[in-house]
């Protein structure tokens, strides 16, 4: 869960890609710093670019290179500039990095900025032309958890996440669905240099310095094709030996201390019966070192969880269940639902200090079809062959922890 940010996103419409390293990931407690931009002048700018004006608005795109000669916004020379300036969380970020990638590409002497924020633990020193404008203000995109470098932004509020075509085919079908309400909107299928990604909503971008919580659903992580897998050719993990280590020493058997590896269905069995997945339904996740985290796994540890996360703001946590059983009453009717095994799928909930708060159905990466006329009751205990994924027992089980900690329940 994360608690964050005016923090800058990976850059909209940048020619870099941006690979997260969990360490830049964010970690749970974490409410950051206002980023900000010192300006250290040094030599001045011979040369500098027409900036965009606005948030990301107008003619121009940060995508569009569109460059003059001599003088930025307002026909202020940069080297006319104060020698420190501070931005505060009004700064456009897409446009800034704009600058960067455009005065990176011309080679150009220019500034350095040290930018203190929670993508980096340090600070770094990045190229800047400094601009004095006024900017809309739109929550920048983090990542909560997954995999690493998964994800660019886009323009337009628009999220780009690795194209998998297993979700891709789950996104095509919620959309005209009854759940597509608690569904990120969805827009087919894009490439960025020469990586194809499916382009969904950034959920984050109508909110304003949003807290973030990941809570994995179901009680089983993997699928049941993947135990047949493992089965069929094992494939030891050394990364997952590592992790689990890291968590619990103890952990291993003395045939995978051995082997200094795990196979991946044992790893993730692990993980479940660590958290509260197997006992519960359902998983807060974290996406840091934090190794503690993995192990919040029964209800009062949730609760603590989940009051820590609103800040004990009970309205807010009243909104929550009133959108959980929402969804609850729209999943018992969905077809799409009904005909899915779900399973390491994710409810996003995101809440902010203005009192907004909602929750969306996220990670389709492991929802796969049921052979018709097969379908799933998602409450039943799964044995092997049945590929019942306990959703919706961790949902109920999730509505009644939130109505216990509920005043006048
Ligand atoms: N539409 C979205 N809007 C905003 N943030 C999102 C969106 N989709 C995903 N995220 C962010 O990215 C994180 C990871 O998303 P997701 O689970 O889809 O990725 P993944 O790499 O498939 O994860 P996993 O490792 O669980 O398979 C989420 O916890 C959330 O912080
Ligand atoms: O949260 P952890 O403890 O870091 O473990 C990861 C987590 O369980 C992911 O859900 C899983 O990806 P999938 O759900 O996509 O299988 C990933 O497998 P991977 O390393 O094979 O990607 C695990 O490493």
């Amino acid at each position: 869960m994360t608690k964050t940010p005016d923090t800058p996103a990976p850059c909209a419409g940048m020619g870099d890609v941006h690979h997260s390293h969990p360490e830049e990931q964010l970690s749970r407690r974490a409410r950051v710093a206002v980023p900000e931009l010192i300006v250290t002048c040094e030599p001045c700018v011979t040369e500098c670019d027409e900036i965009p004006r606005g948030p990301c608005s107008g003619s121009h795109h940060p995508d569009e290179e569109s460059i003059c000669s001599d003088s930025g916004l307002s026909g202020s020379p940069a080297s006319s500039l104060s020698p420190i300036l501070s931005f505060d969380d009004n700064t456009e970020w897409d446009l800034i990095l704009w600058v960067i990638k455009v005065k990176k590409k011309k080679n150009l002497p220019i500034e350095k900025i040290t930018i203190t924020d929670l993508w980096k633990k340090s600070k770094n020193m990045v190229n800047w032309f400094p601009l004095p404008v006024t900017v809309k203000k739109r929550s920048p995109w983090v990542q909560v958890v997954g995999h690493a470098g998964n994800f660019q932004t886009g323009s337009d509020g628009r999220l780009l996440k690795k194209y998998c075509e297993c979700e891709k085919q789950c996104f095509l079908q919620l959309m005209s669905d009854s759940l597509r309400p608690f569904i990120p909107g969805y827009y087919g299928v894009t490439q960025r240099e020469e990586q194809d990604y499916n382009l969904m909503d950034d959920l984050l971008a109508d909110f304003d310095s949003p807290c973030i919580m990941d809570c994995k659903m179901g009680s089983r992580t993997y699928l049941e094709e993947e135990l047949r897998k493992a089965c069929e050719c094992p494939q030891p993990r050394k990364d997952m030996y590592e992790k689990m280590i890291a968590v619990d020493p103890d952990a291993p058997t003395e045939e995978e201390r051995a082997q200094q590896a795990v196979l991946k269905t044992r790893y993730m069995q692990w993980r479940e019966t660590l958290s509260s997945t197997a006992t519960l339904g359902f998983r807060i996740e974290d996406g840091t070192c934090n190794t503690n985290f993995k192990r919040t796994k029964y209800k009062d540890e949730v609760i603590q969880a989940l009051e820590d996360f609103v800040d004990n703001n009970m309205l807010i946590l009243r909104s929550y269940q009133q959108r959980l059983k929402e969804l609850r009453a729209v999943l018992e009717k969905s077809d799409f639902f009904k005909a899915h095994e779900v399973v390491g799928s994710s409810l996003l909930f995101i809440h902010d200090l203005t009192g907004k708060a909602g929750i969306w159905m996220i990670d389709f990466g492991k929802t796969v079809p049921m052979p018709p006329p097969l379908t799933l009751d998602h409450r039943s205990p799964w044995v092997e062959g049945n590929r019942e994924d306990g959703y919706l027992w961790g949902l109920d089980n999730f509505i009644d922890i939130l109505t216990n900690v509920l005043p006048g329940k």
